[in-house]
């Protein structure tokens, strides 16, 4: 039922809409550096890896989020990211990376949402260049594994060189719920 959830045909056409809200911008954490991270996380899973690489590269640290918090309930998260993701919404990001083209490289970290990227990484990567950047995705998902989202990724950032991708299975909250559900019902 899970997987069947996540198989719908998801477009890769975006519309065409502001997704930073005017003047947000920020510097990401650790200036000086040629590397970014940047990442976006709901339950932590992608973080963690985040994090790890920062510390291994002495890379700068972006946190990609939307301007809009996505709900806390999963559900309802779910049901946000499929309606965004069959329009091709592209959320306004909270803020954005100041001068991308500075770095050399970006790690693009992310969760798998409905076997894609999330829409915030859509968004991310059609407002910041990475034209010529060594493009490092690490991605984490539930163990249905990346879909079609290093698709999304190579044709959004065309131009980008594609590096070796992390794939790594991590808990997910609907295990959680389904087992909590288990025991709600006897
Ligand atoms: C809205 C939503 C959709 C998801 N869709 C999928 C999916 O299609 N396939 C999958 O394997 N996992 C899916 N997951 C599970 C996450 O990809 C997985 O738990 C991931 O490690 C979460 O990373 P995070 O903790 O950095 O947010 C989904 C999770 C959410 C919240």
């Amino acid at each position: 039922m899970f997987r069947r959830h996540f198989l719908q045909a998801l477009p890769l056409a975006a519309a065409a809409v502001s997704t930073v809200p005017k003047g947000a911008f920020s510097q990401a954490v650790g200036g000086g550096s040629k590397t970014l991270v940047a990442y976006f996380s709901r339950t932590g899973n992608t973080r963690v890896i985040a994090y790890q690489i920062r510390r291994a590269k002495d890379a700068a640290l972006f946190e990609i989020d939307p301007a809009v918090a996505y709900p806390e309930d999963y559900e309802e998260t779910v049901a946000q990211a499929r309606r965004e993701t069959a329009s091709g919404y592209l959320p306004p990001l909270r803020a954005s990376v100041r001068q991308v083209r500075q770095y050399d490289a970006v790690y693009l970290g992310f969760p798998i949402w409905g076997m894609t990227a999330p829409p915030v990484i859509r968004s991310f990567i059609r407002t910041h260049d990475l034209s010529e950047k060594a493009v490092y995705p690490f991605i984490t998902h539930g163990g249905y594994g990346l879909g079609n989202s290093i698709d999304v990724v190579t044709s959004l950032a065309p131009r980008a060189h594609l590096k070796p991708v992390l794939s790594m299975e991590a808990d997910q909250e609907r295990q959680t719920l389904e087992q909590v559900r288990g025991w709600l019902d006897g």
